[in-house]
């Protein structure tokens, strides 16, 4: 069976003052149609680097993307990304946000279905009461609420999510969550999303992917999360496995690649890995 999406073997270099600078090395990743991935490593290995790659806002030096049997080599709208940082546009309401997205990828269709796919796609995170409503108008996960809708707006085949709730309060950011398992339960896109919070990759993916840190990071460890959808966190927070998976994502990061940082830079860090 050929590979849905296929990460094959990629180095990115970049070019520094002090010369080129191998941010990541050998990283190799199959993944299936509708999988759900979190990537989780320390600060600085190199997870946006290969999200980036995915996404074609980065170019690798060695190896390549295979999205469905076609190299990625730019950003396209089969591949939308949300970032920790909404990227809305200011001036714009939800609607109008979300609508900019539409008009790219579907601006041969008529008025009418524009409007009822905006509306859709608003609706699937919850949005609808308040698409009139400009970004300055709204809380921070309902502004990241938007970003999704916007990216689900262009019907990618895979979300690109770089620590897409990291900015939020954690009651917020559990809503989020739960819709997210929803969205992917119902429309079966694959996921890949970037987080430090050990206990939302478990909850929320099909495969932990964990970096070791680096320069010339790489793909250290992969874990495969085999619990039941849909998933309850309540529920989860009991069950057995979920704590094993749980430790061992903690003994990869904390004993296995240990990173030691100097205090002030460890205590004014926004993205550490979080442990509830
Ligand atoms: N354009 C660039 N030029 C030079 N070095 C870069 C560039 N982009 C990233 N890097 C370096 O590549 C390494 C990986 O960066 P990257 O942002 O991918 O890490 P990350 O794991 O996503 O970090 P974080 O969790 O802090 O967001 C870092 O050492 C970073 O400084």
């Amino acid at each position: 069976m050929s590979c849905h999406l296929d990460i094959s073997h990629i180095d990115v270099v970049f070019p520094t003052p002090k010369g080129p600078f191998t941010a990541v090395q050998n990283v190799d990743l199959q993944i299936q149609q509708g999988e759900f991935i979190s990537l989780i490593g320390h600060s600085g290995c190199g997870k946006s680097t290969v999200l980036n790659v995915v996404a074609g806002l980065n170019q690798a030096h060695k190896g390549g993307v295979i999205l469905n049997g076609k190299e990625v080599n730019a950003p396209g709208p089969e591949r939308a990304v949300v970032f920790q940082n909404h990227s809305l546009l200011p001036w714009l309401s939800a609607y109008q946000n979300v609508e900019l997205a539409v008009k790219q990828v579907f601006g041969h269709k008529s008025k009418m279905e524009q409007k009822e796919w905006i509306e859709h796609n608003l609706n699937l995170v919850h949005m609808n009461h308040a698409m009139d409503k400009r970004p300055d108008e709204i809380s921070g996960g309902m502004k990241q609420r938007v970003g999704i809708a916007r990216a689900l707006a262009m019907k990618p085949e895979v979300l690109l999510l770089d620590e897409p709730f990291g900015a939020l309060d954690a009651l917020t950011r559990a809503h989020l969550q739960d819709s997210l398992m929803e969205i992917h339960a119902d429309l079966g896109t694959t996921v890949i999303m970037i987080t430090h919070d050990v206990d939302e990759a478990v909850l929320l993916s099909d495969r932990v992917v964990m970096m070791s840190n680096g320069p010339a990071a790489s793909i250290g460890e992969i874990l495969s999360i085999d619990l039941p959808r849909p998933r309850n966190r309540v529920e989860m927070a009991n069950d057995q496995r979920y704590s094993q998976y749980r430790s061992a994502i903690l003994s990869f990061l904390y004993e296995k690649q240990r990173k030691i940082e100097p205090l002030s830079a460890k205590q004014t860090k926004p993205n550490q890995v979080a442990v509830a």
